[in-house]
């Protein structure tokens, strides 16, 4: 059944959807994106250590090469999107592993309109920022799920790869939980990296195709997540 809004404007791509930090620089972040695939990809020796560029990455923390975190959505759009959210059916795979059967659900079949909005706001500024951070253009966004995750679905975490996602995006969405985060692996010369629980509207990003990860266990409350799918050309 196609979800009824309840509010009109939350489906509207607009820049005030943008966490503050980030629509404050996604100007000097899409010279950057211009740069990476004109000339080359950007690495530390493309700019000053103060400059417009260094600046425009402040924001962004790199919790281990090829994993970062950045303000991604406003915490009021994030507020607006689980009034929505929290209207739909989640429901488990069971085709899934047990211990894989996270409640989710595909935006695209729920809510359309939705799915445009948070689409717009990938194109724009997700896009911008894999060209910045890994010199990729994931123009095919495979899809957008929500996932819900509280103490009885998450007991151990499930290693596993994002098939078709080159870039993946997490996107914290609630943050009144206990537990949580993501541990990803990064080979055998390595600790796993554990990217912690992230304020609303921060999103983690990452090669979800390529190295695996888990949702680490929610030990009260729920935890609320949108997922991004994007592949390169
Ligand atoms: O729970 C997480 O932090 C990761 C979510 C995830 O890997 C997925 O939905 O594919
Ligand atoms: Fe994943």
């Amino acid at each position: 059944m196609p979800h009824v809004l309840s509010k009109s404007v939350t489906a509207i791509p607009s820049m005030d959807k943008y966490a503050n930090r980030l629509r404050k620089r996604l100007d000097v972040l899409k010279e950057m994106a211009d740069y990476a695939e004109d000339v080359n990809p950007v690495s530390a020796e493309d700019y000053a250590l103060v400059s417009d560029w260094s600046d425009a990455l402040r924001p962004i923390t790199q919790h281990a090469p090829g994993i970062f975190s950045f303000p991604y959505l406003s915490p009021e759009f994030c507020k607006d999107l689980m009034l929505e959210l929290d209207c739909m059916d989640y429901v488990v795979n069971e085709a899934e592993p047990e211990e894989a059967q996270i409640p989710e659900l595909v935006l695209m079949h729920h809510c359309p309109s939705l799915h445009e909005c948070l689409r717009s706001l990938w194109h724009d500024a997700g896009v911008t920022l894999a060209k910045v951070l890994f010199g990729q253009d994931p123009q095919y966004l495979r899809t957008i799920q929500a996932a819900k995750y509280n103490p009885e679905n998450t007991p151990h975490g499930h290693w596993h790869a994002d098939n078709d996602s080159d870039v993946t995006m997490v996107v914290a969405l609630t943050n009144d939980h206990e537990g949580g985060g993501t541990k990803v692996h990064l080979g055998p010369f390595s600790k796993h990296v554990v990217v912690p629980q992230l304020p609303v509207g921060h999103a983690m990003f990452f090669n979800g195709k390529a190295m695996r990860h888990y949702g680490m266990p929610v030990t009260s409350g729920e935890r609320n997540l949108l997922v991004h799918w994007g592949e390169i050309k």
